[in-house]
């Protein structure tokens, strides 16, 4: 915009010096004012218009329509020229120094002259009933000088009338009762600039408020690893993202229809617009759960957002104002913990997605934000306010309340005579609905004698890296500590076990990978992750085992799926309830894989918990059995040793395989084959010595000769007949050898490997197969060129001069 006002600024200064008023009419307006369409055989244009003062009013010279004086006009016309329809109190202006058209009433125009400088502006009218403003004017030199003048004049008389203008334009109003009320265009534009302005400085807060919410706010160890991930290209090409190939994704969109109606009004919206929200909301998970009116209700005053990736949605401690459902992308839910050394950190405990909803705690109960949210991707977020929800969910949160009441009930721990309505209100509140499967792992520290056999293992008990994020530190528990203490203390041991449940909603595949990228990032990068790391300990499998293998203490750790979370069992429950009482054992995992958990917070349990009740969790934590680690030991080591029978059953059975094969091979082997070769040419040579006697006998034509030479043929067939043999199983046991996976007739059966008894005619074979090559060749390559010199040898060369009969079968390729 300023740079067309600039442009319009240079124009009218060019046009300045000619000092030459220039005012276009040409179509004419109908009684309106508005202008009618352009009809050339009665509109007239208006050149070089005379100002009279003393009238204030506008009498132009009228000049003929024609070709010339369009032309000329089309020269002189400047690009700010305006044209169109006017009505009553249209302002048609380009640029300040413009003489501008205002049209007051149906066909009178006043015309405003604003000079650039002085800020002084004129107004003039004139009658437009059939004029139609195409141009754009300057005013003289002398024109400003008088404006000048006039205005001093004016301003010095007492009486005198005048208005300053909003944007500081002045506006010399004449004594006509018709020329009272005038809009100056120069103030318009004024006013469009300190929109501008203002419209770039809210941008601007914007900028600094979002920038502040992704630099300022720390990241939790989840997110840290998500966006170093999914941020950078380097690390997009190396983490496929398969969710972004998830086909519900694509739809995943609100709509443009939808979004328009989203932007309007609640009041503005009609019965059939919340009708079609309704159903582009249908099938979200946490939609549904309210009833269809709540749901119309709602979809009457729904607010839409989007919002970019890293963006903070809520802050822990913030007031509540909104109830979120994500329409698409996904959240972080962080809350504030405390690490060993007593130092805060955020810490992720939930990734909420697509259907799921938040910020109802805050309102339901009229608390501070329970936690803060991030966005994970970008996300589209429809929200109701406080207001609206106050109105319609309560009802729907408490019958949630109830079947969370129920099913605590159903629960030893929380019997009804200790546990009343009122304290499992409390709990309920407070407790969250989670997604997940429930593998419990465990760690368990291997003895010297099985440090070595674990070597061995070419599996490991592990379930694999989707196992994340594991407790640590158990070691450090400090036994001494009193129990009330800890019950109060968010402890390390709190805090381990809420990093278990932290498991259930997170992405594990993508946390696995995690450990690879970090290598990859820059020493800032790893500063801050160490830092996180100090504070939150490791949070993927990976880096929690690469830990274990540093530690100083230098034993040996395991993780050991020891079984799954049945309905109605409590993870954990003694330990939680009593961490240092626990055992050593209790370094327990839980891993989501499917089902739905209710968490309940240690410090509100024990808050609400009266001393029955506690009584009464402890003895029903007491019941809880675990395996101890000797017997975890015991079972691991019939597991280890039942792998290593079955490894080395399938290596006997199988064989080496290529690159064993090769690691395998000592300068003895080489030996072997070398004599192996020399044997298999000695064989080669006899078959030739056959043939030639065999082209001797053909040549004697003698019919008792004949006899003899017949048995002879017959032997030589019947030896060729063992040599193609030979050569069939040499191709079968080379390829077996090869590893290769053979189909149909080229498949080789267990029986002719290695580990089998060895025929001694097949052994002569594997002397023929053998034959060539290895001795020449570096080590790095034996292998390949072991296979083609197999493949070689499967085509031996036969006696060529005599046909080979028919019923001598060479099909073994
Ligand atoms: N552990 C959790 N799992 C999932 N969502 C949570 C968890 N804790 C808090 N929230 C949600 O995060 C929201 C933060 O704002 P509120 O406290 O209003 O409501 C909270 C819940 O909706």
């Amino acid at each position: 915009m300023e740079d067309h006002i600039q442009q319009c600024e240079t124009q009218s200064d060019a046009l300045n010096q000619k000092r030459k008023v220039r005012l276009l009419h040409s179509a004419p307006c109908n009684h309106k004012g508005n202008r009618k369409r352009e009809t050339r055989s009665n509109s007239i244009i208006i050149r070089e218009p005379r100002v009279d003062r003393d009238q204030r009013s506008y009498s132009p010279t009228v000049t003929p329509n024609t070709k010339e004086t369009r032309k000329e006009n089309a020269r002189s016309r400047p690009h700010s020229v305006m044209s169109g329809k006017t009505s009553s109190s249209d302002v048609w202006s380009s640029n300040n120094d413009s003489v501008s058209l205002y049209i007051s009433k149906p066909g009178l125009a006043k015309l405003t002259t604003v000079p650039n400088h002085c800020g002084l502006s004129r107004s003039l009218t004139w009658n437009a009933k059939d004029c139609c403003y195409w141009g754009s004017t300057t005013v003289t030199e002398q024109l400003r000088e008088k404006y000048h003048q006039r205005k001093l004049k004016k301003r010095d008389q007492p009486g005198s009338e005048r208005q300053r203008s909003k944007g500081g334009v002045f506006t010399l109003l004449d004594d006509e009762k018709e020329t009272k009320q005038v809009e100056v265009p120069g103030q318009a534009i004024k006013r469009f600039r300190t929109a501008v302005i203002v419209v770039k400085l809210v941008i601007r807060w914007f900028e600094a408020i979002t920038e502040n919410s992704y630099t300022k706010t720390p990241r939790t160890a989840a997110e840290h690893q998500y966006y170093t991930l999914y941020t950078s290209l380097e690390a997009q090409k190396l983490a496929f993202n398969k969710n972004l190939f998830v086909r519900e994704q694509a739809f995943a969109r609100v709509p443009k229809w939808a979004s328009h109606i989203l932007g309007t009004e609640p009041q503005e919206r009609s019965e059939s617009d919340c009708r079609r929200i309704h159903a582009l909301l249908r099938g979200l998970k946490s939609f549904d759960k309210f009833t269809e009116q709540i749901q119309l209700s709602m979809c009457k005053s729904f607010s839409y957002q989007r919002v970019k990736s890293g963006r903070v949605i809520l802050r822990r401690g913030h007031v509540g104002f909104n109830y979120y459902f994500i329409y698409s992308g996904s959240v972080f839910v962080n809350i504030e913990d405390v690490n060993i050394d007593g130092n805060k950190f955020d810490r992720t405990v939930s990734v909420l997605v697509r259907g799921d909803a938040f910020g109802e705690l805050a309102l339901l109960q009229n608390i501070r934000r329970t936690a803060s949210i991030t966005c994970r991707e970008n996300c589209e977020l429809l929200y109701v306010d406080k207001e609206t929800f106050a109105k319609v969910c309560p009802q729907i949160f408490e019958k949630e309340m109830e079947e969370k009441e129920q099913f605590l009930m159903s629960l030893r721990v929380f019997r009804n005579d200790i546990w009343n309505k009122e304290m499992l209100k409390g709990l309920c509140a407070d407790a969250q609905i989670q997604q997940g499967k429930c593998s419990v792992i465990r760690r368990l520290e291997l003895d010297k004698t099985h440090h070595h056999r674990k070597k061995e293992r070419h599996s490991t008990p592990v379930l694999s890296d989707e196992i994340i994020n594991i407790i640590t530190n158990i070691n450090k528990i400090n036994e001494d500590e009193e129990e009330e203490e800890e019950e109060e203390d968010s402890s390390d041991e709190e805090a381990t076990k809420e990093r278990m449940l932290e498991s259930m909603a997170l992405d594990y595949r993508r946390d696995g990978k995690r450990k690879k990228m970090e290598e990859k990032a820059d020493d800032n990068k790893e500063v801050e992750k160490k830092k996180l790391m100090s504070l939150t300990g490791p949070t993927t499998l990976t880096s929690l085992m690469t830990q274990d293998k540093k530690s100083k203490d230098g034993k040996d750790y395991i993780y050991v799926h020891i079984g799954e979370l049945k309905k109605n069992e409590i993870f954990n429950f003694y330990a939680i309830l009593y961490p240092s009482r626990a055992p050593p054992h209790s370094s327990v995992i839980l891993v989501s894989t499917g089902s739905t958990l209710m968490r309940i917070r240690r410090k509100v349990f024990f808050k609400i918990a009266t001393r029955e009740a506690k009584a009464l969790a402890n003895n029903v934590a007491k019941l809880e059995r675990f395996v101890t680690d000797e017997q975890l030991l015991e079972a691991y080591k019939e597991m280890a040793s039942w792998d290593e029978f079955k490894y080395r059953v399938v290596q006997e059975s199988v064989g080496p395989n290529k690159e064993n094969l090769r690691k395998k091979l000592t300068h003895h082997q080489i030996r072997v084959v070398h004599e192996r070769r020399e044997r298999s040419h000695k064989l080669l040579k006899t078959l030739e010595k056959n043939n030639k006697i065999a082209k001797k006998i053909e040549e004697k034509e003698d019919s008792e000769e004949r006899e003899k030479r017949n048995k002879m043929l017959e032997n030589l067939r019947l030896k060729q007949k063992s040599v193609s043999e030979q050569q069939f199983q040499l191709c079968k046991i080379v390829r077996k050898d090869r590893n290769d996976t053979v189909i149909g007739r080229r498949t080789v059966t267990s029986s002719m490997t290695s580990a089998q008894p060895v025929n001694p005619v097949l052994q002569e074979i594997r002397d023929v197969r053998d034959a060539p090559a290895l001795d020449c060749l570096p080590k790095r390559r034996m292998s390949r060129r072991y296979s083609q010199t197999t493949s070689l040898g499967a085509c031996l060369p036969l006696p060529s001069d005599k046909p080979i009969p028919s019923n001598l079968s060479l099909d073994y390729k």
